[in-house]
């Protein structure tokens, strides 16, 4: 019986955070995770007509023991599963069984009015009307640019179109036809099932897979070519590569890329360098972002100079869903504007509500109290992180953005991080819409929660789960420009005229401006000495680097080995450049090759015994080096100095974090010890610390032992 109790309970839950992660992360569940998520998966696929043989039956008003979500899995194994409910007598199926011919004769009425005259095929039917998002991809400009691509390269043969859905009309892929994203530049759409995944595209990093929403923040943060930027919460990567990417390969500009987990900074490199990013960008790895110090003298040619800042911090990932999940829709909840429903018709209503939905489960969601600690625990760091990105001395812009759609996490994070004295005092505020790069998407903050301030509101962006094309989101930017601020309309969020008064007062008792402890740490650099506009970023006249072997000397333009597309025979430079024939080099614009794949080339040349060892030796390297940032967590807990209630976040509290670490360690320390590891060993480690700009090198000379300073 558990499992109906269970799967109703995951339906519930469905829109904060998607199907899958609510059964596999739901440690009370006691069916298996499989079944759970098949039944629940099928059930919502068939909603729509169950939720109708719920109204016109009545069965709620009869049973009062039965939720609606309870009723949705239990009508549907009894109406549509061949085996029926799966449990012997029990209270829910006889709640179900004394109402059997009702309910039969209403939904075969159900089934006949869509005229399916049989289950089979209305089985068939509803597969093909499951909601869907397309498969969004963003070109990397390091890698290759729009023109080429989309005029020159392999998707100038797709056929463009103007709506999302018509790349999948009527549940069908068109694998043929690409969409234009009109919101973020250098983004595409394909249909869901569109056969990109191996793509040598794919592969080469010319193309990454990246949600629409998730574009948003770097393309707002609209860094210009040159500037100093930072990822405060980099891995896995997704923004700093798409940061990389709008600086384009000529920048002289630098990304700092913060990730306060070790091991998620592995992951971090590996994206960077996969995107060729890696000139660009300089990974912080397992530095806490909170920690960072602009203003420290070493910084000379750092963090001080950074103008652009983007945060996209842990949060409850409540608007993550995914391509081939369902929505759970409750009876009588609004639809919104501009969707489509499962029947396929699409409404055109005036349900204008900015997230009205969302909104209101998101309350009911709260009251629940199931996520509630968390949430408000998450919502206290996220403020603390704007905080100390609003310090940094020459910063004029700051992205904060979440993958969740509580308003305890947008919203009101805006509005507090609006209302700290740092904000205050350095006139942040955030950007108007007018101002914005993203002005025409309808979906803004929620009213409400904005304490009523429509300038706030408006100035907030929300992507909805589904009917916004992916995953829920939220966005907003923090500006402070003088010249910007002047062009606001009505005054901001904050009282400024309060600031400037309890500044004036406070410059009375002290003497002075009352400004000196926060110019101090700006250096001087006042907002008048920052540029007006951005510098406008010249298109790319760059040839690809791809290269199907080892990189020749300078060129960036490689021969093609064996052309296998009309398309990449022609020899094309990139930019529109004319083709360059007489070179020794040339390059395939389909990227129709990997790197790896190299047809009749010379054979792949055999190691020599040291150059194995060597290889043996790094893979070592990289189990020690993933280990020790675990060791030295585990020596600052026994010393007393964990700060546990800065450390908690998504991922747990430090308690549980570390356990689990522990349980890593012991199992590591007996697979290394087996090995007998040459460079070092678990004991040589247990009290060491190590220099973390040897990241990059993992060079273990440098090693520290005992309790030396951090
Ligand atoms: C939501 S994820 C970031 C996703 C990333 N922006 C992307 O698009 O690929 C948040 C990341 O921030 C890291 N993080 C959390 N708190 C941090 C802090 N104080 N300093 C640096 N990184 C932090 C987490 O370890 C996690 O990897």
């Amino acid at each position: 019986m558990s499992l109906y109790l269970e799967s109703s309970r995951i339906i519930a839950r469905a829109n904060f955070g998607g199907l899958r992660a609510a059964v596999y992360s739901d440690r009370s569940i006691k069916s298996k995770p499989e079944q759970l998520y098949a039944l629940c998966v099928e059930t919502l696929k068939h909603q729509e007509i169950l939720n109708e043989v719920i109204e016109k039956s009545q069965i709620l008003k009869v049973e009062k023991k039965l939720t609606h979500p309870l009723a949705l899995v239990l009508l549907h194994d009894f109406l549509i599963s061949k085996n029926g409910i799966a449990t012997s007598n029990g209270p829910l199926k006889s709640s179900i069984l004394r109402n059997r011919a009702r309910l039969s004769a209403e939904f075969t009425r159900a089934r006949l009015k869509r005229g399916y005259a049989t289950k089979a095929a209305l089985l068939r039917g509803s597969r093909s009307k499951t909601p869907r998002f397309p498969r969004w991809v963003r070109i990397n400009n390091l890698r290759a640019n729009y023109d080429l691509l989309m005029n020159k390269g392999v998707f100038s043969e797709f056929t463009p179109v103007d709506n999302l859905e018509d790349l999948y009309p009527n549940g069908g892929d068109l694998p043929n036809k690409v969409y234009v994203d009109p919101y973020v530049s250098d983004l595409l759409a394909f249909a869901p099932a569109a056969p990109l995944m191996k793509h040598p595209l794919k592969k080469t990093g010319a193309i990454v897979f990246q949600d629409r929403a998730s574009c948003v923040p770097a393309q707002l943060l609209d860094p210009p070519r040159d500037a100093y930027v930072v990822d405060a919460t980099a891995a896995p990567g997704n923004k700093t590569t798409h940061l990389a990417s709008l600086l384009g390969p000529d920048s002289r500009g630098k990304i700092f890329a913060f990730e306060r987990d070790y091991r998620r900074a592995f992951t971090l490199k590996e994206t960077v360098e996969a995107a060729g990013a890696q000139d660009l960008v300089e990974i912080r790895p397992a530095q806490d972002f909170l920690r960072s110090a602009p203003w420290n003298p070493d910084e000379e040619n750092g963090l001080n100079k950074v103008t652009h800042i983007l945060l996209d911090p842990s949060c409850t990932g409540s608007g993550i869903v995914e391509r081939d999940e369902y929505k759970f829709v409750p009876p009588g909840e609004p639809r919104e504007r501009g969707s489509k429903g499962l029947d396929g018709s699409f409404y055109k209503g005036l349900n204008t509500l900015p997230s009205a939905v969302e909104y209101d489960d998101s309350r009911v969601w709260r009251q629940r109290g199931t996520v509630e600690d968390r949430t408000f625990s998450l919502a206290d760091f996220q403020v603390r992180m704007i905080e100390h990105a609003m310090r940094f001395p020459s910063a004029t812009r700051i992205t904060y953005s979440t993958c969740s759609i509580h308003a305890q996490e947008n919203e009101r994070v805006v509005m507090a991080a609006l209302n700290t004295s740092v904000a205050r005092r350095r006139g942040w505020v955030t950007e108007p819409r007018h101002l914005n790069k993203m002005r025409d998407w309808f979906r803004r903050g929620i009213l409400e929660e904005c304490e009523g301030n429509e300038q706030v509101a408006d100035s907030c962006i929300r992507f909805n789960p589904w009917v916004d094309g992916g995953i829920g989101f939220f966005v907003a930017v923090f500006i402070r420009n003088e010249q910007e601020r002047a062009r606001l309309p009505n005054a901001p969020a904050i009282k400024w005229g309060l600031a400037e008064k309890a500044r004036q007062k406070r410059a009375a008792i002290v003497g002075g401006s009352g400004e000196e402890v926060e110019e101090e740490e700006w250096k001087g650099i006042s907002d008048s000495d920052l540029p007006a506009e951005p510098c406008p970023r010249k298109p790319s006249m760059a040839p690809i680097r791809y290269y199907t072997s080892a990189p020749p000397a300078d060129t960036g333009v490689v021969e093609a080995p064996s052309p296998v597309s009309q398309l990449s025979r022609k020899i094309l430079t990139a930019g529109g450049i004319e083709p360059d024939t007489g070179s020794k080099f040339s390059y395939d614009p389909n990227f129709s090759k990997g790197p790896k794949i190299i047809r009749g080339g010379p054979k792949p040349k055999k190691l020599t015994g040291r150059e194995k060892q060597r290889l043996k030796q790094q893979a070592r390297e990289k189990e020690l080096a993933l280990i020790r940032p675990i060791k030295m967590r585990q020596r600052t807990v026994r010393l007393g100095t964990a700060e546990e209630d800065e450390e908690e976040d998504i991922y747990g509290s430090w308690a549980e974090v570390f356990k689990d670490d522990l349980e890593y360690v012991s199992k590591k320390a007996k697979s290394i010890k087996k090995r007998n590891a040459s460079v070092g060993n678990l004991d040589r480690l247990k009290d060491a610390t190590m220099p973390l700009e040897d990241f990059d090198k993992r060079d273990f000379s440098r090693l520290r032992l005992g309790h030396g300073g951090d």
